[in-house]
């Protein structure tokens, strides 16, 4: 446990050596001028986050964690998953939380979608945003989807299509970039070949999943510089889950190669039900903190975020996943919130 005074120091420290950076063009404003200005973070908690957990999670309470997540300043937040209860039992009520949550104007909602039956039911629930899921591996997709990739593919056509029709923007993702829990690794040229078709089909972005964890910085690189000859970098955002401690580093690595949309989960939940083993997505505390130490915009403020990590921790009784929870007690969370006050708005904005 770090005491208040260690907090508020290390965070000062951090301020101090932002502005260092700022004021001064030397060597340190150079080692960090690969690094994008701002980034987005998609928070994934209340869908992937809270689809494999072993009790049901109260509709009212999901409610109360997505109204929560949606004053802390993020601006994507992946709602629930309209798929099959008979699949995902965990996301049966993902109409009741779409129309049930306060929209915050300046906050995406998406959700999650692999057939037409999906998008209905999405779209009657008032969706504005869809994620549809693939995977690079085929047994995955199986497992997954209950379809071969180029089955997959085929139904995603119409989804997207029809989803455009409608004015909703559409999401892609892969799933298995480095790993598949059933087949081993997966060279990135089968990513690619995914990613294209799913680009092209007028998914505005394409997001990365390493569903296992299992990359590393050099495989992480390897994807990207190969899937990144077909979809823009701009376009392409990674979802790190955090089973082997690599996604912190992982992450690190696509900002250095110009990813700037990075998934998080708060408070470190997740995994995928047909993912076994899988932990958790790298925790969006820990992400905003690193990115706002690097000087690096996400708007997000750390403390309501803790705050919102507490809330759904102290309901699945279970301590938290993320590091800088750990570290900061709850009476600290004040300390942190002074800190971010004392920082000019418009780097922390928070939402009202
Ligand atoms: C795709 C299906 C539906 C195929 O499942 P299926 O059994 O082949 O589908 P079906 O068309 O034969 O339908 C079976 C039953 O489900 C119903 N059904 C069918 N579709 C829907 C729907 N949309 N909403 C509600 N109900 C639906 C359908 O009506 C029928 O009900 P019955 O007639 O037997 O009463 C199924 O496999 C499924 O739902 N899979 C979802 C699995 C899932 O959610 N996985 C986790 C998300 S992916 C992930 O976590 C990875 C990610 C994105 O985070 C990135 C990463 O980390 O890699």
């Amino acid at each position: 446990m770090v005491f208040l005074t260690d907090v508020s120091k290390l965070l000062f420290s951090t301020s101090n050596h932002r502005n260092h950076h700022r004021n001064n063009n030397n060597s340190q404003t150079a080692k960090y001028s690969g690094y994008p200005k701002k980034v987005r973070i998609v928070e994934v908690g209340p869908r992937d986050g809270l689809q494999n957990e072993p009790n049901i999670v109260p509709t009212n309470v999901k409610i109360d964690f997505i109204n929560q997540l949606s004053k802390t300043g993020l601006q994507t937040i992946e709602a629930t998953s309209f798929v099959s209860p008979k699949w995902v039992p965990q996301m049966a009520d993902s109409s009741e939380v779409l129309q049930g949550i306060m929209k915050h104007p300046r906050v995406n909602y998406p959700v999650l979608v692999p057939n037409m039956k999906g998008l209905e039911a999405a779209i009657k629930a008032g969706a504005e945003e869809i994620a549809i899921f693939g995977a690079a591996s085929e047994t995955f997709s199986r497992r997954n989807i209950n379809c071969s990739i180029k089955e997959s593919l085929e139904r995603f056509r119409t989804v997207v299509a029809t989803a455009l029709d409608n004015g909703l923007k559409v999401r892609g993702y892969i799933s298995c970039i480095c790993g598949c829990p059933y087949e081993g690794s997966v060279p990135p040229s089968q990513v690619t070949k995914m990613a294209r078709e799913m680009y092209n089909m007028g998914c505005y972005e394409i997001c990365l999943g390493d569903t296992i964890g299992v990359g590393t910085p050099g495989s992480i690189r390897a994807v990207l510089e190969d899937v990144s000859k077909v979809v823009p970098i701009e376009k392409i955002g990674i979802h790190c889950h955090d089973t082997y401690g690599q996604a912190l580093a992982n992450i690190l690595t696509a900002l250095e190669m110009g990813v700037s949309i990075v998934d998080a989960s708060v408070s470190g939940l997740g995994g995928c039900p047909y993912a076994k083993g899988a932990s958790g997505n790298v925790a969006t505390e820990d992400l905003v903190y690193m990115l706002e130490g690097m000087g690096i915009d996400t708007g997000v403020n750390l403390a309501a975020l803790l705050r919102a990590g507490q809330f759904i921790r102290k309901h699945l009784g279970r301590e938290t996943e993320s590091k800088i929870g750990r570290a900061v007690s709850i009476d600290n969370i004040k300390i942190l919130e002074n800190y971010i006050k004392r920082k000019s708005h418009d780097q922390i904005s928070v939402a009202d």
